[in-house]
């Protein structure tokens, strides 16, 4: 039988998670800025349902890959609090996952963005 009450507390601490990444990683905070930022000019241009559905996948791998870089980064701290090579290219390889999914998401907001500005900027004259 399904414990919905341990399915509630597993949500409601992976949902703290997320809260505490917002207020201790700096990066967590850009991610948040960016986030309302698409938000605001998604809604301000009307982007159409399949182009949310893009921004919506960028926005969630942003996410998703600094959680499990934020993740990474505290197993290596708990396991090599010292320097050690290792750890460094542990890091920088999580590090390195999350750059790449925001470049694509970034190259996914400019390819959707663009247009819409370009056709306002046109037919404004
Ligand atoms: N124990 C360690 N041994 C070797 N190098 C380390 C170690 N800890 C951190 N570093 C290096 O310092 C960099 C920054 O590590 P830190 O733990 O401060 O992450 P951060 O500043 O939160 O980085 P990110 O931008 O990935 O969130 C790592 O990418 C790595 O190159």
């Amino acid at each position: 039988m399904i414990n919905f009450s341990k399915a509630f507390q597993s949500i409601s601490t992976a949902w703290s998670g997320i809260i505490s990444l917002i207020k201790e990683e700096n990066n967590a905070k850009i991610h948040a800025a960016s986030t309302i930022l698409v938000i605001i000019v998604g809604l301000n241009i009307g982007f159409m349902a399949i182009e949310w559905l893009w921004i919506s996948l960028a926005i969630a791998g942003v996410w998703v890959a600094e959680l499990f870089n934020s993740a990474l980064e505290k197993i290596t701290d708990l396991v090599a609090p010292e320097y050690h090579p290792l750890a460094k290219k542990a890091k920088d390889f999580a590090a390195g996952a999350v750059l790449v999914m925001a470049i694509w998401a970034a190259f996914v907001f400019c390819l959707i963005s663009f247009p819409h500005l370009w056709m306002r900027l046109v037919f404004s004259n």
